[in-house]
Parts: C-alpha cells; sequence; structure tokens
C-alpha cells in the first residue's frame, strides 16, 4: 500500500476547508493512496491552559509539559480535536476512526533525550500494523500525539515528530498542512516562499532564526524522517484546495524538503 500521512496542525485544522476533508475523502476512495491523518492542537492546548490558570511555555517549539498540562493536552488532543476531525471526515461522507498513540500501543513513547521538558516525548516504535488494519477496512485513520511508555507512563508528543515517526514506520509520503504555504524567506524585501530546501540550508535558516517557533520541529521532523524511510516531505497550506491531490498525483506544491546528497544531518 502507498500510504500519504497528512499532518493537521493545530494553526489551521478549524479553519481547513471543507473541500480539504472531501479531497481525503476522494484520494482514500479513488485513489492508489491511503491517507493516515496525524493531528496537533497547540494553540488549542494554550488556550484551555489559559483558562484554567496552567502555566504553559514553550522551548524550541516543544511545550514544556507538567503534570496538569498534560492532562489539558490528552482532554484537548484524545477528547476534543480528535473527536472532531472524525466528525468532520463523517459530515462530508468519508469514514475515520479516531485513535490516540495511547490505542493498541500504536506509539510507544519514552522521553526526550536531553530534555528538560517534562512529560514531553519522543516515538521510540510505531505498531504500523493497526494503521493497515483499520485502513484496510476503508477507515481514515486519525491518529492524535498522546503515547505512553511500556510502563503506562503517557506522554505529549509534538505533532511533528509523531506525523514523522508514522511515516517513517509506513516508508510513506507526508506533507505537514499548516497555517502557512511553505517556509518563507526575505528576499529583497519580500516575503518568498521556497518551492525547496535542504537541510544543509534549514540549518542556516534555523541559526539565522528566520525558521523559528513551530516551524522548528516541522523541519527538523522533515528531515528525520528522510533519513528513515520516508519518500518525500512537503509543507503545505490548508486552504490550498488542490495541494493533497497534486501531491498524490506526483506534482509539487508548497515547500519540498530534500537532504542533500552524501550529508548527513546533525541536530
Ligand atoms: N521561515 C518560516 N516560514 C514559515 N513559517 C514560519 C517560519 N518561521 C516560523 N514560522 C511560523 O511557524 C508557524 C507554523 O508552525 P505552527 O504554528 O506550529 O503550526 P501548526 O500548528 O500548523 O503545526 C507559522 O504560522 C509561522 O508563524
Ligand atoms: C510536545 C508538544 O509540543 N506537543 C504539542 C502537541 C500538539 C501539537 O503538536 O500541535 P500543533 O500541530 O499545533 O503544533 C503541544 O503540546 O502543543
Amino acid at each position: 500500500m502507498k500510504y500519504l500521512v497528512i499532518k493537521c496542525g493545530g494553526s489551521v485544522y478549524e479553519t481547513l476547508p471543507t473541500s480539504f476533508y472531501k479531497s481525503i475523502i476522494q484520494v482514500a476512495t479513488d485513489s492508489e493512496w491511503t491517507p493516515i491523518i496525524v493531528h496537533g492542537g497547540g494553540p488549542k492546548i494554550s488556550k484551555l491552559c489559559e483558562q484554567l490558570n496552567i502555566e504553559s511555555t514553550f522551548y524550541n517549539g516543544l511545550r514544556v509539559t507538567s503534570q496538569e498540562v498534560l492532562e489539558v493536552a490528552e482532554m484537548v488532543l484524545n477528547g476534543s480535536i480528535n473527536k472532531e476531525i472524525v466528525t468532520k471526515i463523517h459530515n462530508e461522507g468519508g469514514k475515520a476512526i479516531g485513535l490516540s498513540g495511547l490505542d493498541g500501543h500504536l506509539l510507544v513513547a519514552e522521553p526526550l533525550k536531553g530534555g528538560k521538558l517534562g512529560f514531553v516525548g519522543e516515538v521510540k516504535e510505531v505498531h504500523a500494523s493497526i494503521l493497515a488494519q483499520v485502513a484496510e477496512q476503508g477507515f481514515i485513520p486519525v491518529i492524535s500525539p498522546i503515547a505512553s511508555d511500556n510502563d503506562g507512563q503517557h506522554y505529549n508528543i509534538n505533532g511533528d515528530m509523531a506525523a514523522a515517526a508514522i511515516a517513517g514506520a509506513l516508508g510513506a509520503k507526508l506533507c505537514f498542512v499548516s497555517n502557512v504555504p511553505g517556509i518563507w524567506i526575505d528576499k529583497d524585501g519580500e516575503r518568498t516562499i521556497l518551492s525547496e530546501v535542504s537541510d544543509l540550508e534549514i540549518k542556516e535558516l534555523i541559526k539565522k532564526k528566520i525558521i523559528s517557533g513551530g516551524m522548528v520541529p516541522k523541519v527538523i521532523s522533515a528531515i528525520e524522517s528522510l533519513q528513515n524511510d520516508v519518500k518525500e516531505v512537503s509543507i503545505i497550506s490548508g486552504h490550498d484546495e488542490e495541494s493533497i491531490k497534486i501531491l498524490t498525483s506526483g506534482g509539487n506544491v508548497g515547500t519540498k524538503v530534500f537532504l542533500e546528497e552524501g550529508v548527513t544531518y546533525v541536530g
């Protein structure tokens, strides 16, 4: 099976047009591609933390996660957003099943290496056969990035990192759907979207802080996924109705990330 992992950013999922979900359903039913949705939900987690007076801060685009923040992240990601996306797909005539990384132990996590970010995890293992089974039954899997380790401790996983791990396990094509049409740089005083960018260029852009905030985990995940069996990675806008169809028909849209030959990225 040819898999397309679609990471829906928390920045954009609420404003995605119905045509976006329709195009994913069409890909699932009428093409050789099997779509798998992984979602985030950063802004909604921040909002609920604020309402509950729980401190929430970021380090390099990752949320520092105390026990209280973890509980909020689970409520928002597993409880709220996952089911909203499943419902949106059903409303457009598709079939979806929502899962978190906890369900069936789909994602096995461990604490983020070198991290002092509390309960932030990274994915150590993906039980990808669960996704193949769900997809074979005609359902689009919709995955929330909460996972547990082998002792049952839960972790908050950045959605981009979860999507990259899942795409790696499936040898998939990966796209990050966000509220920007790709990676921008300033050129002659104007903001330009790069049609493609290499791992080495990305390293420079991060150093110069041209790539910052939530774009950092996205590009790092993109590079790591390409080093780990992912066929192709793009960062695209959720508001471009044609983008998913273009990707599945072999075209280019947004910013495509590639590895410079013979060079290994060291983060
Ligand atoms: N060079 C850049 N190009 C595009 N976006 C950038 C760049 N640097 C930082 N960003 C920020 O990254 C954001 C996307 O990351 P994030 O908010 O985490 O999105 P999502 O919720 O879709 O994962 C953009 O809205 C933008 O503000
Ligand atoms: C560890 C970590 O940063 N987890 C993220 C999970 C949600 C996410 O990734 O949401 P976006 O798609 O909006 O970025 C968070 O708590 O915000």
